[in-house]
């Protein structure tokens, strides 16, 4: 642990510090130094400033006065734990094992236990959200339209799927009416207002709709028995959920009918895509490449830190389609197999945002001289055509795009906590102490959704309307909600910095391809 203490922080800021005992003043590296040696090998340092928020040990950590000094932390959680659930075992352990040997809980266990609570409850809760005005007035009733079903008592997760599935397979798509299949092929389509079985009728729609059951052979009963296992491979997290693979399904859905794909792709490529948005995600476990690569987990240790991520949804897929009653491809030839196969690995693997520049430069390229019958052409636009869909929340009306916004930010911010807490780097981009909303989605919106929705837009003019446009109001939204912000003196501070951290996380992420 000491020896892990940056050299640079030999030179950080003169510190007060409330340890365990009295307030102490000095360099920072001081109280690492003490602090480690005290707390043993496996144990994490945490620092929190006096209103309680947590900070980054790190150099450039301001110098603080004896009113305003931080407090040190030992956390009883060691590297290799998974946090919550293995340090609440570890401190039960130790409760019964102290208890036996003295007769009674030692006091710094009961203040460990209720340290962890606490925390535990802090990355639980959504409520913190609320400083940064993340919930408009209303704000209660958009909480309840994102958070996740609460789970009824008594069932249960594997209950819970079952019902899902029963609700599913009684309700025929026959009942969607034309209304409803018209607003599906569009980008305004409301994905907040259905439930699982709902969503997952609406996907057989989409697979129904574009003919793939009669061109492919696909069996009404094993499509059903795959999308049921697709639902049951998301997992329940804020962000990389369920109904996000239903927005991005059903965008990718939208834009194959915006842009007339049908008349210029052929069905089999149209497959591949749709099938690629709805497996792009499967199993996310809502924590990036970059915590999976410096987290040293099983993901990244099996994809050698290349596309950790990317690669599993990509397995779990194929995973799925291994089994007869789910392989809604088995009856396609070994050639036709093996072109999808092909497709939807390049298609999904390109959601990694880590080669963004290099996809999107691609595409530039080819752009004035684009050949739809050019098979490196083809091979290029459907990767976009997956990113679009993957990133596309705000080209959605603003009062759907902007809980996905609350939904990402919260489980960015579960990210950074764990970082901390674990001792590992911070993505700036996550850091709740340092990012906010707007300033998160305008940069987003200029460095990101632009650039490739313009590039896209190109190609397919009609798409101006949908996903141009409201994309444009979108920055607009956010960048007066910035200037709104920015009034507030603590903000704008915040806000100024989160400008450029944001570029240099997203910009960082986004050029190791180059
Ligand atoms: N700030 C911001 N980031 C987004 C938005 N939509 C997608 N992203 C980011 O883009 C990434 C696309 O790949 P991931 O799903 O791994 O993670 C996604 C987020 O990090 C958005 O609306 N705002
Ligand atoms: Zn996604």
């Amino acid at each position: 642990m000491v020896t892990n203490v940056p050299v640079a922080s030999v030179l950080g800021p003169y510190l007060h510090v409330a340890l365990t005992g009295p307030q102490v003043k000095g360099p920072l590296c001081h109280y690492l130094f003490r602090a480690a040696a005290e707390a043993g090998p496996h144990h994490i340092l945490k620092m929190y400033s006096t209103n309680g928020s947590m900070l980054n040990i790190s150099p450039r950590l301001e110098a603080n006065s004896e009113d305003s000094y931080y407090r040190l932390e030992v956390v009883a959680a060691d590297k290799d734990s998974l946090l919550f659930p293995v340090s609440v075992l570890r401190l039960h352990h130790l409760e019964s094992k102290a208890t036996e040997d003295v007769g009674k809980t030692p006091d710094i266990i009961c203040e460990l236990k209720s340290q962890v609570e606490s925390f535990k409850r802090k990355l639980e809760s959504v409520e913190h959200l609320s400083w940064m005005g993340l919930f408009k007035e209303d704000g209660d009733q958009q909480l309840s339209k994102f958070s996740p079903k609460p789970l009824t008592p008594h069932l249960s997760a594997q209950e819970e799927r079952q019902q899902v599935r029963r609700k599913f397979l009684n309700m025929s798509s026959l009942q969607v009416t034309e209304e409803v299949r018209e607003h599906l092929k569009t980008p305004i389509f409301d994905n907040w207002q259905w439930e699982e079985a709902e969503m997952l009728v609406l996907l057989q729609v989409m697979f129904t709709d574009l003919d793939f059951l009669t061109a492919f052979h696909i069996k009404l009963e094993v499509l059903q028995n795959f999308l049921f296992e697709v639902y049951c491979h998301y997992n329940s997290i804020p962000f990389h959920n369920f109904r996000h693979c239903f927005c991005v399904t059903q965008m990718m859905y939208g834009l194959i009918w915006l842009t007339d794909l049908r008349s210029k792709l052929s069905r089999i490529d149209l497959l591949i895509m749709l099938t690629s948005a709805l497996c792009h995600d499967l199993d996310h476990p809502g924590y990036n490449n970059v915590y999976q690569i410096n987290a040293q987990t099983d993901l990244a240790l099996r994809y050698n830190d290349i596309s950790p991520l990317e690669n599993h949804h990509c397995a779990v897929a194929f995973g799925i389609l291994s089994k007869p009653e789910c392989n809604i491809l088995k009856n396609l030839t070994c050639e036709q197999y093996k072109h999808i196969r092909g497709g939807m690995i390049r298609c999904i693997l390109a959601t990694d945002m880590a080669r963004h520049n290099e996809i999107l430069n691609k595409f530039r390229i080819m752009q004035p001289v684009f050949d739809f019958t050019n098979k490196d052409h083809k091979e290029v636009l459907m990767k976009i055509m997956v990113k679009v869909s993957d990133i596309s929340n705000e080209a959605r009306p603003m009062t759907v795009a902007e809980p996905w916004l609350d939904c990402l930010l919260q489980e960015f911010f579960n990210q950074s906590d764990t970082e901390k807490l674990k001792g590992l780097p911070v993505t700036p981009f996550m850091d709740r102490d340092k990012v906010s909303k707007p300033s998160s989605q305008t940069n987003f919106i200029r460095f990101v959704l632009l650039p490739l929705f313009t590039e896209l837009t190109k190609l397919f003019p009609c798409l101006e309307q949908h996903i141009l446009e409201p994309v444009r109001r979108a920055l607009e939204y956010y960048s007066d909600m910035e200037r709104a912000n920015k009034q507030d003196c603590h903000l704008k501070c915040c806000g100024g910095f989160t400008s450029s951290l944001f570029l240099v996380g997203i910009m960082s992420a986004i050029s190791k391809s180059l």
